[in-house]
């Protein structure tokens, strides 16, 4: 398993290409056959993919790196299927995630398994995982049973809607915060304006994007940005003190998961456009 440490604004300032993609971009989760982790001391968030093939896949601790006997030990998971169609086993319950469909399981359940309808054109499970402190029960959500928000205009280039999964007024967690964004054709900006939350951190996973496609992913503090270049089914964390934004080459979807001190969507600090540097 992957380990990041968390990051300050004031070394960051001096990070150059390769040194802000050590840090902030995780761009080999998706392996077929494989679980794929990567620890974030960023709320210790942790950001992983299994593509089970033949065999499927279940979703283990590190025992070294969590201390735990089982994943969900002390924690929770928001999982979504961005391939085709798959199964998600949570201790004999088996549930069936097509494309763009949500998974909430909680604390403590001991066996969670990943499984494709057809091993030959396999699922891509992405999940989030924060710590957690109480179960809550194992929902699905799906794009009807989302709260939708529909924003932004083809004049700025960034109409878009918001799904929201795992959230206060929909799927109850302890702390994840979960959902995705869809961009409309012709559309290439997200979360522009943007803004930054204090009490909570995030992780991008973009995709639905062409092989040679990339996304200008924006980040830093509003007055001193930088820029990650990303590509297909590549996620980056972003630490509360961060912008998260990105200019595509053409349009695509992304996953977005929170995680801090408060599930409050609408707590965030709008980044004026005069401040932007
Ligand atoms: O804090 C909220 C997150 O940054 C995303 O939900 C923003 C987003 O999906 C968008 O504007 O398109
Ligand atoms: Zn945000």
């Amino acid at each position: 398993m992957e380990i990041r440490y968390a990051t300050n604004p004031a070394s960051t300032k001096s990070y150059d290409t390769e040194g802000l993609r050590k840090e902030y971009l995780i761009d080999n989760l998706f392996v077929p056959g494989e679980l794929k982790l990567t620890y974030s001391h960023v709320d210790r968030f942790i950001a992983g993919a299994a593509i089970p093939t033949k065999e499927p896949i279940k979703l283990e601790a590190d025992k070294h790196t969590m201390g735990s006997d089982y994943f969900l030990e002390r924690r929770e998971i928001g999982i979504i299927n961005i391939g085709p169609k798959g199964f998600i086993t949570v201790d004999g319950t088996e549930y069936e995630i097509n494309n763009k469909e949500c998974l909430y399981v909680g604390l403590g359940n001991k066996e969670v398994v990943f499984r494709s309808a057809d091993p030959a054109n396999p699922a891509r499970f992405y999940f989030n995982s924060t710590p957690a402190h109480k179960n809550y029960p194992t929902e699905k959500i799906d794009l009807d049973s989302a709260e939708s928000q529909h924003l932004g205009s083809i004049t700025n280039s960034n109409e878009r809607t918001i799904y929201r999964f795992i959230h206060l007024n929909g799927t109850k967690s302890c702390q994840l915060v979960m959902g995705m964004t869809l961009l409309k054709p012709g559309n290439m900006w997200n979360t522009m304006p943007c803004h930054t939350h204090n009490r909570r951190s995030e992780i991008y996973l973009y995709f639905d994007m062409p092989e040679d496609g990339v996304v200008f992913h924006l980040m830093g503090e509003p007055n001193e940005t930088r820029h990650l270049v990303m590509r297909n089914e590549q996620a980056v964390i972003s630490p509360s003190w961060s912008i998260h934004s990105g200019v595509g080459t053409s349009n695509y979807t992304f996953i977005w998961a929170m995680a801090g001190e408060n599930q409050e969507f609408h707590d965030m600090d709008a980044v004026p456009m005069k401040d932007l540097k």
